[in-house]
This record gives structure tokens, C-alpha cells and sequence, in this order.
């Protein structure tokens, strides 16, 4: 594959997988992507790049772990699932990473942690201690305390958008999204076999947001239109983001080495400076 795109001065770069690329359709974990994940990213940090995973999965893996095959509709019933599943998951993130002999670290977060200046400010000095040690930091949403109130906010909606506000926060130079989908296509691929990638995106506009329709699986919440958001975002700050396949996650280090994979999302005038702090109010 052609490599043309300018990644040589990425050094900071935040990876987000989707429930769907960590999971079986049958509930059961996707060893060999969590392993594949594991050996990827530690590869990028002996490189001497600084790496943050935000992973989901804890609701779908808590519903392996009981046999659910359908996501119940109780808020309650989800907050418990994702407590089962977030465990779960850290122990073989633990374990799988321990074998490449990296660290890894745990931070959930709720919107309102970040709404905070406060508490924004500890988040991002911790996250900062991590990287510095060179530990990769694993976030994902605080599921199990995650719910909006009418005077307080504290969920994300899902963590396409949370992975983007990290993104953000940390001034990362990448953000990486692996999905079950090889890249944004003019149309949703399984309704429309018409439907081209698009390789490079500037502007998230109202038509893209057209061609981004439907939920996303049985064990996640995401779908396109929540990617979408996402890479406004970033477009936003002048950052960049691809999307790409998740099924396997070494494909990581292709995108590194500028190879041309999956949809870019990066603004025409990449080089100036913005200064808000990226949380979606
Ligand atoms: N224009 C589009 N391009 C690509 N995928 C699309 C598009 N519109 C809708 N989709 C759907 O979005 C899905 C990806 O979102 P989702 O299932 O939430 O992924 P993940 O679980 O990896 O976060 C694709 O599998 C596809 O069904
Ligand atoms: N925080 C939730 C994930 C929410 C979410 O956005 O899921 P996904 O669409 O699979 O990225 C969990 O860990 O189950």
C-alpha cells in the first residue's frame, strides 16, 4: 500500500476500539484483537511514541459474561453490566499487555469530571504523569455512575466522542478510531453496495452527515453518525483522525507508517492553532 500521508511527526497518538472490534457476535472476547491491540500499541510506545486507548466493551463484555444477547433497556441493568465487563476487560488488557512487558493504567470518566476546571486539571496532570512514565492509560466512560441529570451532565453518549475529547484535551497529533467498517463511505455499505470510501475528509458538513445513518451493534451504542461527531471535533482543532478497520488492530502501524488506509479526517489548514478545550457542552 501506498505510503503518502504525512505521519512521520506523530508522537502522541489516542486509539479508540469499538465493542464490535473486541467481541465475538456471540458474546465471547476477540482474544486475538485484544492480544493483536496489546502487541501494537506497546510497539508504538518502545518506538518512543506516547500511546492512550480508549477502549469500549464493558457493557458487551459483562453480557458475555452472563449470556445476555440482548442489551437490556434498564439503566440500572446496564450500569451493573458495564461493572462486570469493565473488570473483565482490565484483566486481559493486564494480562495481554504484561506479555509485551507494558504497563497500562485505568481512567474512567464522566462528562462533568471534565466540565470541572478542577477536576479537568487532575485528570490531565495524571494523564500526563502516566505518559510521561510511558504507561499507556486505558479510558473508558464511568458507566456505572454515568447518568444525565437535569442541572448536571455526566455521560458522553458514547466514546467515539469521548475519544475525541481526550484527543483534544491531550493536544494529541492522532486520533485513531477502529471500527468494524474499513473507513466513512458515501453510504452505509451494508445497505448500499454502491457505496464508496471516501479517503480524505476536510469538513464534516450536513451531507456527510446524511450518508452516516443507523444505530451501530447489539453490544455497542456508537454507529457512524456518532464517528462523525467525533472527527468534527477534531477537525475543529486542527487535528487529525483516521478511521479504519479494527478487525485487525496491528493495521495500526500501516496507518503510522502513512500508509493510505481507511478515511483520513483532516482540516485543509492543518497548521493553525486553536485554543477551546474541546468538551461538546
Ligand atoms: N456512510 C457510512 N460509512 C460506513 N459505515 C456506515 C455508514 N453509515 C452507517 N454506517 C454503519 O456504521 C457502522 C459502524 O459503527 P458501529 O457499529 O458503531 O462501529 P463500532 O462498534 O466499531 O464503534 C458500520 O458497520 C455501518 O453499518
Ligand atoms: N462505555 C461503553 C461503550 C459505549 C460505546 O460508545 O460503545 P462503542 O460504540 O462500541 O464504542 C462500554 O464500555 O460498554
Amino acid at each position: 500500500m501506498k505510503s503518502s500521508r504525512r505521519m512521520g511527526n506523530v508522537s502522541r497518538v489516542v486509539v479508540k476500539i469499538g465493542t464490535s472490534s473486541l467481541m465475538h457476535s456471540n458474546g465471547k472476547l476477540n482474544l486475538q484483537a485484544i492480544d493483536q491491540l496489546s502487541y501494537t500499541l506497546t510497539g508504538l510506545v518502545n518506538e518512543g511514541k506516547q500511546v492512550i486507548l480508549v477502549s469500549s466493551g464493558a457493557i458487551g463484555a459483562g453480557m458475555g459474561q452472563l449470556g445476555l444477547t440482548t442489551r437490556p433497556e434498564e439503566i440500572t441493568k446496564q450500569q451493573a453490566l458495564a461493572s462486570i465487563g469493565q473488570s473483565e476487560l482490565m484483566t486481559v488488557y493486564q494480562q495481554r499487555f504484561a506479555t509485551y512487558g507494558q504497563k497500562i493504567s485505568q481512567v474512567l470518566l464522566t462528562h462533568d469530571v471534565l466540565d470541572y476546571p478542577q477536576s479537568r486539571e487532575y485528570v490531565h496532570n495524571t494523564i500526563e504523569q502516566l505518559l510521561d512514565w510511558g504507561v499507556i492509560p486505558v479510558v473508558n466512560e464511568n458507566d456505572t455512575v454515568a447518568v444525565d441529570e437535569l442541572d448536571h451532565r455526566t455521560t458522553f453518549g458514547d466514546n467515539d466522542q469521548l475519544s475525541a475529547i481526550v484527543a483534544v484535551r491531550s493536544h494529541a497529533d492522532l486520533l485513531i478510531m477502529l471500527s468494524d467498517i474499513d473507513g466513512f463511505y458515501t453510504g452505509n455499505p451494508h445497505k448500499d453496495p454502491h457505496a464508496q470510501l471516501i479517503k480524505e475528509l476536510h469538513q464534516v458538513t450536513d451531507d456527510s452527515l446524511k450518508r452516516a445513518g443507523g444505530a451501530g451493534t447489539v453490544f455497542g451504542t456508537g454507529g457512524m453518525a456518532t464517528k462523525l461527531k467525533a472527527a468534527a471535533n477534531i477537525l475543529n482543532h486542527n487535528q487529525m483522525m483516521v478511521l479504519a478497520n479494527g478487525a485487525n488492530p496491528s493495521i495500526i502501524f500501516n496507518i503510522m507508517n502513512g500508509e493510505e488506509i481507511g478515511t483520513l479526517f483532516i482540516a485543509e489548514n492543518n497548521n493553525e492553532e486553536s485554543d477551546d478545550d474541546g468538551i461538546i457542552k
